[in-house]
């Protein structure tokens, strides 16, 4: 195997490689970047026109995601795997990876369309680094853009696996991106509606790629991820990458739509979230709840028929998004 193969271990080590550029066998060049990025290039022959980024480890104690990309990763650089799209990898939070932390001082993932220009610290040149990095990715004219960005979530959940979808201003989400998740594996999708400051929002927002957050299950450390079955989106993955993806159906087969009602936003450090410590996300929640308190008497209080949880978590710094109340969707207005 090349040993750019290894970008994980060299990212954990740290290191940096001595080679920056190898080939294989098939012609397929592979280029590190920069710490945890690495990009793939098939020869101009077979390439596909399609710019895929699979990024992972933005919270680096989500490491099931971090193991996949790290599998296919393997397989390319074997030669097992050969790519008619380019492909950009990306370990988001190399520092927070190797202690096993979801962050070190503050979530990467709330530093990106320019938040990261109000803060300073590693994790904010780091997220200025990964927005360099996927702009120039996605730089060349002509071509179709597709973000993944990998996670896994602090709590179990009612729906195990499911995606996130950017909003924009005047671009409508596509029901062709969203039966390529179901057939990935994805059981629901929250259709985002307001802008947001997260790596998939970037992506999407400013780099026109078609991009979205998945949700995988549930974070454990390296090893330790028998529970969270990735083997639909891996062979998706692996589709897409070889440009052998079955035409899907437009039909979404089941999938949930859900939409944001509201973020909760925590406020100050007199912030209560009225749920026990082990709700699982997608929980039901009754009208008339009272669902956090704040500040100057503020209460969340459940206006909406059908509402749910999502990311609930009162220890996110004030400012910060303490969890998302859902609600059911519909398919109407999908392009
Ligand atoms: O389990 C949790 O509370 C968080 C899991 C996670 O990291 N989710 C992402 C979602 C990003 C998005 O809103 O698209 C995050 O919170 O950054
Ligand atoms: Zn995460």
């Amino acid at each position: 195997m090349l040993a750019l193969g290894k970008l994980l271990e060299l990212t954990l080590a740290g290191r940096e490689p001595a080679e920056k550029t190898q080939l294989t066998v098939e012609g397929v060049r592979m280029r590190w970047l920069s710490e945890g990025a690495l990009e793939v290039r098939p020869p101009e022959a077979r390439d596909n026109g399609l710019d895929l980024l699979l990024s992972a480890g933005i919270h680096g104690n989500e490491t099931a995601p971090i193991e996949l990309l790290d599998r296919l990763l393997h397989d390319i650089a074997r030669g097992d795997l050969k790519p008619r799209a380019r492909i950009l990898f990306l370990f988001g939070n190399p520092e927070a990876i190797r202690k096993g932390e979801r962050f070190v001082e503050q979530d990467v993932n709330r530093l990106f369309n320019g938040r990261h220009e109000q803060s300073s610290g590693s994790e904010a040149l780091r997220a200025c680094e990964l927005e360099r990095l996927a702009a120039s990715f996605f730089s060349k004219p002509d071509r179709q853009r597709l973000h993944y960005d990998l996670h896994t979530a602090i709590r179990g959940s009612k729906i195990e696996q499911f995606a996130l979808y950017p909003w924009k201003e005047g671009r409508q989400h596509s029901r062709r991106e969203l039966a390529r998740l179901r057939a990935a594996g994805m059981e629901a999708v929250l259709l985002q509606n307001k802008p947001s400051i997260v790596f998939s929002s970037y992506t999407y927002d400013k780099l026109d790629a078609e991009a979205f957050t998945l949700e995988l299950g549930k974070a454990r450390p390296f090893g330790q991820n028998d529970g969270v079955n990735v083997s639909l989106l891996e062979t998706r993955l692996k589709q897409i990458i070889e440009g052998t993806e079955p035409e899907t159906e437009e039909g979404l087969d089941g999938l949930q739509l859900f939409s944001v009602a509201r973020e909760i936003i925590k406020h100050s450090d007199a912030f209560r979230l009225n749920l026990p410590a082990d709700i699982q996300n997608f929980s039901e929640l009754d009208v008339g709840y009272v669902l956090a308190e704040d500040i100057a008497n503020t209460r969340w209080v459940i206006e909406e028929q059908g509402a749910r949880i999502i990311f609930p978590n009162p220890k996110v710094k004030n400012g910060l998004r303490a969890g998302i109340l859902i609600v059911p969707s519909t398919d109407e207005n999908l392009a």
